[in-house]
Order: C-alpha cells, then sequence, then structure tokens
C-alpha cells in the first residue's frame, strides 16, 4: 500500500469517552459552564487526542514552513516577485523572519522545508530539501502539476511528520512560503466551496484594486482551464494547487495519522487543511484554526471545515505566524484543566 493510502487508513476518530469525562471536569471547575469558551473546547478536544481526561503540555512544540513557488506567478497576481521565495528561506534559516520571533517567544522550533522553490535546489544549513518540482506549472494554462507529483508532495508532509516529530505529545503548526500562493489557495477555496472567485479573493501581499480584478480574473480562467473535480481531492490539487499546499496537507494528514494535534495558519495552510480534509474527513478533528486572517476568504475556509479561529488580529502573514501565536493558547488551556480548582475542592457552592 502507498503511504497516502496507509495514512488516511490510519487516522481514526479521537476518544470520544475521554472528550466527554473532560467536558465534565471542565463543567465542575470553579466558573460558570462554559464561560472560558474556546478554551474549554480546546482542552476537550486535546484530551480526545491525547485519549486521557487531563490533556499534558506539548513537550516538543514545531512549526513546519513549506517552501514553493507557482508558474501563476508569470500572470502578474502578486504584489512581489518571484525571488523573494528563496530570499525568506534564508531569512527563516538566519532567523530574522516574522515566524522566528513568533516562534521563539512560543518555544517552537522552526524546520524550514524546500518542496518546490523555482530553479535550482537551494543548498543551506539547516534546510531541509525535499523537492518534488522546481515550481508548479502556470495554472492559467494547464495543471500545476502532474498528479503523481501531487501524492509524491502530500508523501513528503507525511515522511517529514514521521521523521522531525518523534514525540507523541507533539504540537505542529503549520506555515507556507511561496510568492503567489493566496491564487491557488483561493482557487481551490472556490472550487470547494462553489462560490465565485470575486467574493473570496483578497489582496495577498497587498495588491491595488486593479491588479486584484486581474488576479480574480486569472484564478476564473484557471478554474475553466482546468475544470477541478471537488469530489476528488487530489485532483483540485494538482490542477490548481501548490506543492507547499500538498506538502502542509501532507503534515496535516500525517499529524492525524500519528494523533497530534495540528495548528492550522491562514490562508494557505487552510487551503492545505480543506484538501487534506477532502481526503480523509476525520482529520478535521486533529485540526485547530489559529487566527482569522484579513483575506476575505479566510472565514468561508474555516466555515466549510467547521474550525473556529481564536485570535482575531488581522493579520495576512502566513509563514506559521498565526499559528504559533494559537500555540500559548493551546498551553493555556492545557493549564485551566489540569490546574483549576474544582467546585468541592474550593467549597465554592454551585448554581
Ligand atoms: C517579504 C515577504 C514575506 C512573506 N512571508 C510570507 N509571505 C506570504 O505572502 C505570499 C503570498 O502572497 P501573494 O499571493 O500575494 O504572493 C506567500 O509567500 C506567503 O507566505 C510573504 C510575502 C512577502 C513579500
Ligand atoms: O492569510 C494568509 O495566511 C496570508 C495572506 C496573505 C499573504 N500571505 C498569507
Amino acid at each position: 500500500m502507498s503511504l497516502l493510502k496507509e495514512t488516511l487508513a490510519q487516522i481514526k476518530r479521537p476518544n470520544q469517552d475521554m472528550e466527554k469525562q473532560a467536558r465534565r471536569r471542565l463543567d465542575n471547575l470553579t466558573k460558570p459552564p462554559g464561560s472560558l469558551g474556546l478554551l474549554e473546547e480546546i482542552a476537550y478536544r486535546l484530551a480526545g487526542i491525547q485519549g486521557q481526561v487531563l490533556p499534558q503540555q506539548a513537550k516538543d512544540k514545531l512549526v513546519i514552513v513549506m517552501a514553493g513557488d507557482h508558474g501563476v506567478t508569470a500572470e502578474g497576481i502578486s504584489a512581489f516577485p518571484q525571488e523573494v521565495t528563496p530570499q525568506m528561506v534564508l531569512n527563516f534559516l538566519r532567523g530574522g523572519a516574522g515566524i522566528n520571533v513568533l516562534a521563539r517567544q512560543a518555544g517552537a522550533r522552526v524546520l524550514v522545508a524546500d518542496i518546490g522553490v523555482a530553479g535550482k535546489a537551494l543548498s543551506y544549513d539547516g534546510l531541509i530539501s525535499c523537492r518534488v518540482k522546481s515550481g508548479t506549472d502556470n495554472i492559467a494554462h494547464g495543471p500545476a502539476m502532474s498528479r503523481e507529483e501531487a501524492i509524491k508532495a502530500i508523501e513528503t508532509g507525511i515522511n517529514l511528520v514521521q521523521q522531525q516529530v518523534t514525540d507523541q505529545l507533539a504540537l505542529v503548526g503549520t506555515g507556507d512560503m511561496g510568492i503567489g500562493n493566496t491564487t491557488p489557495s483561493s482557487a481551490i477555496l472556490a472550487v470547494f466551496s462553489g462560490l465565485e472567485p470575486a467574493q473570496i479573493t483578497g489582496r495577498g501581499t497587498g495588491l491595488n484594486n486593479e491588479r486584484l480584478q486581474h488576479k480574480i480574473k486569472i484564478i476564473t480562467q484557471a478554474i475553466e482551464v482546468n475544470r477541478p473535480n471537488r469530489e476528488d481531492g487530489l485532483d483540485v490539487l494538482a490542477k490548481i494547487g501548490g506543492l507547499e499546499i500538498a506538502g502542509l496537507a501532507g503534515v496535516i494528514l500525517g499529524c492525524a495519522a500519528r494523533q497530534i494535534p495540528v495548528v492550522i495558519d491562514g490562508i494557505i495552510s487552510g487551503a492545505a487543511a480543506l484538501i487534506a480534509h477532502s481526503l480523509a474527513p476525520l482529520s478535521r478533528d486533529y485540526m485547530f484554526a489559529s487566527h482569522l486572517s484579513a483575506e476575505p476568504g479566510h472565514r468561508i475556509m474555516l466555515d466549510l471545515l467547521g474550525l473556529k479561529p481564536v485570535l482575531h488580529l488581522e493579520m495576512r502573514l502566513g509563514e506559521g505566524t498565526g499559528a504559533v501565536l494559537a500555540f500559548h493558547l493551546m498551553e493555556a488551556a492545557v493549564n485551566i484543566i489540569n490546574n483549576m480548582a474544582t467546585f468541592t475542592e474550593a467549597g465554592v457552592s454551585q448554581g
């Protein structure tokens, strides 16, 4: 059996009984029931994932930043040039990017993987080189990649989780780098939501009105030219996706198969989550939404996945920045369920 098939078959529902017991415990803590809102939901979902009423703090926190390029940048759909992708990869490795600063604060490791940056292979200390292809082909004129390449890129993400995430009590965040990648991400969302690209497409790195209209036209064209079948997640991914999107879908599936919670960043990671969900609906039970991006389609994306963001910061950077910020709240949720006193312990009267 292929690694992808094997991984999909391993994904099972978290422990419902532990979830129920954790909810009961949360209701017995000294607060009105439900008053800690989404922190309570995170706590009982982690109890289900870990299979214990009292979930433990993550022993290893990491964010996986997948870098890949996009042939569709030839259409002028980004405010920045393609060479920024490898330049930012170097910035990540030197520790100077937004994700490095926020990951340090969260005590998380940053793994940087080249799954398909355009041009020659990058060779830097600390870079994980797992290239499937030197950037995708231009989706405005044909498929981004072959179905075989899409599977290989997903399996690359699964392998990365298997190799790098050795602790069962890990917490993983998803991050992306790839100039132009809000275009395939919006295209994927348009296909799964059935909405018009104009309703969900945003400015990415900062397009003006005129260039935003052009981006919408290119996304519409990419969908018309490729005719992706939304019942077939691999078809959608291969035709209008990206290599880092595929790799991140693999990271999400790999985490779900190993019962590791995975925190989803913004619109690019969200597109990867839509692909993962279409291949294995139960993978959703291991996903946690981090923030609500300023990109207009993000709320629709999270609604499709049934995930609630915990941060509303008007961020639109990617790299995993929202994901590592949400790590702080995941830790807060674990602290609450473990360390708050119950009504009985504190001698407080219940309503
Ligand atoms: C300096 C810089 C750092 C970034 N870090 C993440 N992105 C983000 O912006 C890009 C997507 O936006 P678009 O589709 O408009 O190109 C991706 O690389 C994403 O990771 C960056 C973009 C830039 C310019
Ligand atoms: O929402 C995001 O993650 C995002 C938005 C714009 C550019 N890069 C990432």
